[in-house]
Parts: structure tokens; C-alpha cells; sequence
């Protein structure tokens, strides 16, 4: 195994940031704050039906060492089935679509897993995209040679998303060890062109090369409820990792308005220094006020919930 760096690790890019380039890279992704400036946010969706978009670790689960103990806090879930009774509303997740759905626990909302490769709908809106059904043997292969690579690494896990494996390092000790594995991993998949490697926090995202990610499943769902070219409504996507700017950009190039909400409590620095979120929130527990904030407003934004899907998305 070659020793070259191919993907720079954790440690050392905090080491080769200077306080000043930190505070640059800071400030590039300071964005309001969507509870201090809820006037201009109300201002944005007045009168236009919200349909919400939320990540799951780090925007409505606190981000913990475990990641099978990434539980909603108290509170989140009565606020987020509020939320979902007068929104349509959508988890996208880099998760699979089945563990997001034994944490959040709710069946009325839709749930994108696997970074949105697997799309359900809700129960009266029973819509279903699969976009790398054929992919599981090829995933389950690279999870085998990934455990014999990365065996000896002490704290590293590999988690079966079942359309995506996550990489996780965040209890590898050792910063040697972590730059060990994030060259191991990269040095793989640079030999197996089909999967694509995206850095997360303190872990290795590996999903199958498909031109698909959490954007392209926001605006599957909007088309498949006939609000993709809709000026009346109004989407939000709230999330907190590097993979959620493929969301915003989605909000952020939507001719007809929609906004992105970057949840981040700190400086972090394997995070890139740029967002194409408009607003920010400190941490899920200012997601929950934000949800709160926004329910209590349903009657001032056109809140009815579109209307059951036709068949005219379904995919299966
Ligand atoms: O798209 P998301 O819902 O944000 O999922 C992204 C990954 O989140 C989880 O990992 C992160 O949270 C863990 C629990 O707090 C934490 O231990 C880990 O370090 C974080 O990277 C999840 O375990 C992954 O499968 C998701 O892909």
C-alpha cells in the first residue's frame, strides 16, 4: 500500500491553518441566524406553501460518539410531528432509509435514505424512488475489503446504509491512524470506479457512482407532488454536513425560492469554508425552536399539505 496522502486527514488540516485563515473561513460561513431573523425569513415565505427539508444527524439528533445512539433529544419529536401535520415534510438523510425511520418514528412524513438513493413516501402519499438497487452486492463486497484494510485500526466502523457505507473515525484515538485510514480508503476507491468517497464529520462517505445526492432527491419529491415549478411554494432544507450543500444548491437555484439553513454550532475545520446556505442555526436545539417558530406561524404561510401524489412519481 502506498503511503502518499491522497485526501488530506483531519489533523493535519487543523495543524496547517493559521488563527487568521481560521477566522477568514469562519466568517465565509457565517450566515444569519434564522431565530434572530425570523422577520426577514417570514418575509421571504409570505403567503407561500412551506414543504421542509431536514437532515438527521447534527440537525435533529445532537451528533454523539456512538452513531446507533443518535437519538432526538426530548421535545424534538412532539415539535417535528407538529411540524409535520401542517408541512409537507421530508427527511433526507445520509442514513438508511429504514434506521432514520426507527429514530424519527413518525408516519406521515417522506423519508430520502442512503443520501437520498432510496425515497418513500408517507402512507397516504405512497411514492417510492430506488436508485441503486443493483448496487448492494457491489457495496457489501467493498464493506469486506474495506475490514480487511482497515483491520488493525483500532475505533474505525464501517455502518451498512444499505445504498452507502459510512466510514466512521471518530473513535479512532490515534491521528496517525486517522490519516492512515483516510488514505487507505481513498486509495480504494480511486481503484473501484463505481463508488464515489465524499468526507463528512469524522467520516468517509462511500455511495455508489450514480449522478444522484441529496439535491436531486429534494426535487424528486417536490416533482413527485407537483410543486417542483410552483412559485407559491416555498421549500427549506436544513441540514448540517458537507453532503447538505448539494440541498442548498438545490434551494438556492430554484427559480421560485427556497432556502437553505446551515446547522453548525462551531469553527470546524475539516469543514470547507463556503456554504450555499442563506441562514444558519447553532444546533438541533435551535432547530427545535426554529420548528416551533414556524408551526406557530402556520396560519400566516399557505400551510395546507399538497394533495395525495398520483401515481405520476412512483418509481417502483
Ligand atoms: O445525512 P445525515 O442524517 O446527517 O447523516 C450523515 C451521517 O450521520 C451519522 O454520522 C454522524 O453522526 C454520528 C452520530 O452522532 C457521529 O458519531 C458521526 O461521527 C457523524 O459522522 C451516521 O452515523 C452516518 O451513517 C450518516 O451517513
Amino acid at each position: 500500500m502506498a503511503t502518499a496522502m491522497t485526501a488530506p486527514a483531519a489533523g493535519a488540516m487543523v495543524e496547517g491553518r493559521s488563527s487568521s485563515s481560521r477566522d477568514d473561513a469562519a466568517a465565509r460561513l457565517h450566515k444569519d441566524n434564522a431565530i434572530e431573523h425570523w422577520a426577514k425569513i417570514k418575509s421571504l415565505m409570505d403567503k407561500k406553501q412551506v414543504v421542509l427539508f431536514l437532515d438527521y444527524d447534527g440537525t435533529l439528533s445532537p451528533i454523539v460518539d456512538q452513531p446507533d445512539k443518535a437519538f432526538m433529544k426530548e421535545g424534538m419529536r412532539p415539535v417535528l410531528a407538529q411540524a409535520a401535520s401542517v408541512f409537507t415534510t421530508a427527511i433526507v438523510t445520509g442514513r438508511s432509509k429504514d434506521k432514520v425511520y426507527n429514530f424519527v418514528g413518525l408516519d406521515d412524513v417522506f423519508y430520502a435514505g442512503s443520501h437520498g438513493l432510496e425515497i418513500q413516501g408517507p402512507l397516504d402519499r405512497p411514492v417510492k424512488c430506488q436508485m441503486a438497487e443493483d448496487m448492494r452486492p457491489m457495496l457489501e463486497a467493498t464493506t469486506d475489503t474495506l475490514h480487511s484494510l482497515l483491520g488493525h485500526i483500532q475505533g474505525y466502523e464501517i455502518e451498512d446504509n444499505k445504498f452507502s457505507l459510512s466510514v466512521h473515525y471518530r473513535q479512532v484515538p490515534s491521528p496517525p491512524h486517522v490519516e492512515e485510514l483516510h488514505n487507505i480508503v481513498h486509495e480504494y476507491v480511486a481503484t473501484a470506479p463505481e463508488i464515489v468517497v465524499k468526507a463528512g464529520k469524522k467520516v468517509l462517505e462511500l455511495r455508489p457512482k450514480v449522478d444522484w445526492h441529496k439535491g436531486s432527491a429534494v426535487n424528486w419529491i417536490l416533482d413527485a407532488l407537483d410543486l417542483g415549478n410552483r412559485s407559491d411554494v416555498f421549500p427549506i432544507y436544513l441540514g448540517d454536513d458537507i453532503t447538505d450543500e448539494d440541498a442548498f444548491v438545490a434551494m438556492e437555484t430554484r427559480a421560485c425560492g427556497g432556502m437553505g439553513i446551515l446547522v453548525k454550532e462551531k469553527f470546524d475545520p475539516e469543514r470547507p469554508p463556503e456554504t450555499n446556505a442563506s441562514f444558519s442555526l447553532r444546533n438541533p436545539d435551535e432547530v427545535q425552536t426554529f420548528l416551533a417558530t414556524l408551526v406557530s406561524h402556520a396560519g400566516t404561510v399557505t400551510s395546507a399539505k399538497a394533495p395525495p401524489a398520483t401515481a405520476a412519481g412512483d418509481t417502483s
